[in-house]
């Protein structure tokens, strides 16, 4: 008999478990736990109750194995950034994420192979005690790698991804390595310059250490500028937000000039482009984002879609 897939044991878990805990609540009389604001602040089962609370600590993890496998390692990926660091203890919550992309870890060995601590160390120029806390880290929070057995280490499908997509890495990276930080130092900046209007008195200026605007920073590292580019047009078309969303829900003209002011490389412009054949797009944005816009844009809208440096 063909293995049971996974997503179905987990969700036949996660019923059977859930009934357990049901009968139990029922059998003492208790409240059902819930999220009203009436509910009881912590689930009522009792310490002692020591198979009860492993019944209820396997339905969590089982749920969060469900959705995870549910979102993709695309969607998840996304996900893990935007909301692990409201976990209170989770201090350390994007660090393996972090080191994994800066240093490259998920091209030290091809997917679909194994390695070890010691090799990924090697190849990376980190030290192995490092790389093993670092892996088993992601392991443990992220789904990032596999150790199918001890010291032996494999590519999950979200290191897959890591490795196989360069825009979605361009996307995460930028997000831990530019935005993450700053957003730590959003209430630093406002206590420092209350009310400020200069563009670099900002959270991004504090967590970069610098006196320039994020702008002016992007243009002086050009690597961060273009990821930066390159994590707008993922986040704002390309792959997992769909453009037919705001193709869709805008009224735009089916013929005649849109501008847009700040499109970045330009991918709003050739869609609305592609989807309006009578339509010209203007994209206005600084001059250094125009030329590499300019460079990528497909060779068919050459007439239609014009960038302007501003
Ligand atoms: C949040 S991004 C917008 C991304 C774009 N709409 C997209 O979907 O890919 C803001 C854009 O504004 C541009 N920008 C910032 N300051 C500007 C300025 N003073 N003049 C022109 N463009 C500017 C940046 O280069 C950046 O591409």
């Amino acid at each position: 008999m063909s293995e049971e897939p996974r997503i179905l044991k987990l969700a036949r878990e996660i019923s059977e478990q859930a009934g357990v805990l049901g009968d139990y609540f029922a059998a003492h009389n208790l409240p059902f736990p819930s999220l009203d604001a009436t509910a009881a602040l912590s689930v009522q089962i009792p310490e002692d109750e020591v198979e009860l609370q492993k019944t209820r600590v396997s339905t969590i993890e089982a749920c969060e194995e469900l959705r995870a496998i549910l979102m993709g390692p695309r969607e998840l990926l996304a996900l893990n950034v935007k909301y692990l660091n409201l976990t209170i203890g989770a201090w350390t919550a994007n660090t393996s994420l972090r080191a994994i992309l800066r240093y490259k870890l998920y091209e030290s060995f091809p997917v679909g192979g194994q390695s070890s601590f010691d090799a990924i160390a090697d190849a990376s120029g980190l030290n192995a005690y490092d790389v093993r806390r670092l892996i088993r880290h992601g392991i443990l929070n992220h789904h990032l790698f596999e150790e199918p057995s001890p010291g032996v280490v494999a590519h999950s499908a979200l290191t897959k991804a890591l490795a196989e997509d360069p825009d979605l890495r361009d996307a995460i990276q930028n997000a831990v390595e530019e935005f993450l930080p700053s957003s730590y130092r959003l209430v630093d900046a406002m206590e420092r310059w209350p009310k400020s209007e200069e563009n670099w008195e900002t959270a991004f200026s504090l967590a970069h250490d610098t006196n320039s605007s994020m702008w002016e920073y992007f243009r002086a590292h050009p690597e961060k500028g273009s990821r930066f580019a390159k994590a707008m047009s993922y986040s704002s078309g390309k792959k997992d937000h769909d453009t037919d969303l705001l193709l869709a829900n805008v009224a735009w003209p089916d013929d005649g000039v849109v501008v847009d002011v700040g499109g970045s490389h330009g991918s709003i412009a050739i869609s609305i482009a592609r989807r309006f054949p009578k339509v010209k797009c203007i994209v206005q944005d600084l001059p250094d984002v125009i030329q590499e816009g300019k460079k990528q844009l497909p060779a068919d809208l050459g007439e239609r879609v014009e960038f302007m440096a501003q």
